[in-house]
């Protein structure tokens, strides 16, 4: 579903943020993707979802690659971004039936699903209201909404949980794992460890730069009663 090979990214400043990524991710997998500040998780999320160019390396999602075949590639998946940037002048609705339009979602699905979402989320009263009027919160879940809104073969978040209330976090959380059971796949950042334990089928610890674990959180924690968060730390301290 999601393949990267010896992926790297150098800035323009000489930083190497990426350094020789590979990492594959199969269909129905939750990934939760944790490192330290700066090691390079919005980097590489940037990367996957064109934002930005690959300095090396290949990113193939669903076969497709995401620099030779930009627009088929991005077929396959959405992608929540960490902060909820977002034009804001506009109603919820009409940023929901925008990104229905581009993916081509159809009036009925559109309808379901937009119900689905922004009521489980608690925004859907909030839908014909301009954005400018939301709190940090409900952006969010309007970004998760219509990220959800066609219905993605791979659904990308960086720092998901980032600004939600525990209730949300939580309804997030089993929207997550249900996409996977129908079959999605979902890789996220986070600094949440506690989460990313409980919630990821495997995890990927990336430490400047480079990928120093994946696998479950089981096998990362070789059985033993630590928790991830002992773990991550003990891995990706300064020597
Ligand atoms: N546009 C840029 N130009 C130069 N260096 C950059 C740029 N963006 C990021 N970096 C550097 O690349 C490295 C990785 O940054 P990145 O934002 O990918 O880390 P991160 O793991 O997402 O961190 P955080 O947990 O703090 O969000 C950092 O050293 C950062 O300073």
């Amino acid at each position: 579903m999601l393949i990267l090979k010896n992926v790297s990214k150098i800035y323009g400043n000489n930083k190497k943020a990426v350094d020789q990524l590979t990492l594959q991710i199969e269909k129905g997998e939750i990934i939760g993707f944790i490192g330290p500040n700066g090691a390079g998780k919005t980097t590489t999320i940037r990367m996957i979802t064109g934002i930005i160019a690959l300095t090396e390396g290949i990113i193939e999602i669903n076969g497709k690659n995401i620099t030779k075949e930009p627009v088929e590639a991005k077929k396959n998946f959405t992608f929540v971004p960490d902060h909820p940037t977002i034009f804001d002048a506009i109603k919820g609705i009409d940023y929901l039936n925008f990104i229905g339009d581009m993916h081509e979602v159809t009036i009925q699905h559109r309808k379901d699903r937009i119900e689905k979402y922004t009521k489980a989320f608690q925004i859907y009263d909030s839908l014909t209201q301009t954005i400018n009027s939301y709190s940090h919160g409900m952006k969010q879940k309007l970004l998760i909404s219509g990220a959800l809104l066609p219905d993605p073969n791979l659904f990308i978040l960086d720092e998901p949980m980032v600004g939600l209330d525990p209730h949300s976090a939580k309804i997030l959380k089993d929207i997550m794992r249900e996409h996977c059971e129908k079959g999605g796949t979902v890789f996220f950042s986070s600094h949440v460890l506690e989460v990313v334990e409980n919630l990821c089928d495997r995890v990927a610890i990336i430490h400047r730069g480079k990928l120093i674990a994946c696998d479950t959180p089981k096998n990362i924690k070789k059985n033993s009663s630590a928790t991830l968060e002992e773990i991550f730390l003990e891995m990706t301290k300064d020597e």
